[in-house]
């Protein structure tokens, strides 16, 4: 039932959970974000939902171990060095389960407008493929439509680009409604670091020829630059980027 969804619209900014509804030419979503890291948090009356979920974000956790461990070592450097520059243990992850409207009942063809997510990087389920595309490095968009059913997409965020100082990309993604039929649902879960964790270019990755392309911040910090809520998750990365 919707009513039971619109008791999470936006109210405070302590809010670890927050239902939005957006219907419009720029974004065609209704979405269900929640803390679900280092505190899970969940709507109180789903309890098969939350069983399930809890147990997926759980999982999800040592995914986000494993992937501190190897992106660590294609950068060179000890296994625990994301781990630590994030402060992993106590991460904060947000998951955000989308809801696109078949085109027919969109108010236009956009799902979610291009942008990059911040945070080490983000794990995507959906039900049916059709509608998220990935900006590659000559500017083209690439559908991604050939994910099996039970596959996980992993996309770089904000926060390994700027600890490798830009060696890692935050990959620029966008959801299109334009030729689904039927609804899609998604979750998208953003795995950051922990919010007192400051994070900046690390010394390995910069030389004389190669100074520090961002600023470094606390992810907290970083999450409420331009007066956003943690819940919100969105990216400021053009605010800590010097070019
Ligand atoms: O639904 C998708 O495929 C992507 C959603 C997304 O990019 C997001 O929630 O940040
Ligand atoms: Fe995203």
């Amino acid at each position: 039932m919707i009513e039971d969804r619109m008791k999470y619209q936006k109210k405070s900014s302590t809010d670890m959970i927050r239902w939005e509804l957006r219907s419009s030419a720029a974004e065609n979503r209704e979405y269900l974000k929640m803390v679900t890291h280092p505190n899970y948090h969940s709507p109180s009356n789903q309890t098969t939902f939350s069983e399930t979920m809890e147990d997926y974000y759980r999982r999800m956790r040592e995914v986000v171990h494993g992937l501190g461990k190897a992106i660590s070592k294609t950068l060179g450097m000890e296994e625990s060095f994301i781990e630590k520059a994030f402060k992993l243990e106590s991460g904060f992850d947000v998951s955000a389960m989308n809801l696109y409207p078949p085109n027919f009942k969109s108010k236009g063809s956009i799902g979610v407008p291009d942008h990059t997510d911040p945070g080490f990087f983000v794990s995507l389920i959906q039900d049916i493929n059709g509608g998220l595309q990935i900006l590659s490095h000559q500017g083209k968009w690439i559908d991604v439509n050939y994910m099996p059913s039970n596959a996980i997409l992993i996309n770089t965020g904000d926060h390994l680009e700027i600890l490798s100082n830009g060696k890692y990309k935050s990959h620029v993604h966008r959801v299109v409604v334009d030729n689904n039929n039927v609804k899609r649902v998604s979750v998208a879960t953003l795995h950051g670091p922990s919010l007192d964790a400051f994070v900046k270019p690390m010394p390995e990755f910069l030389d004389d020829a190669l100074p520090p392309n961002y600023d470094g911040a606390t992810y907290k910090h970083y999450l409420e630059a331009n007066g956003q809520h943690l819940i919100d998750v969105q990216s400021n990365i053009q605010q800590f980027r010097h070019n």
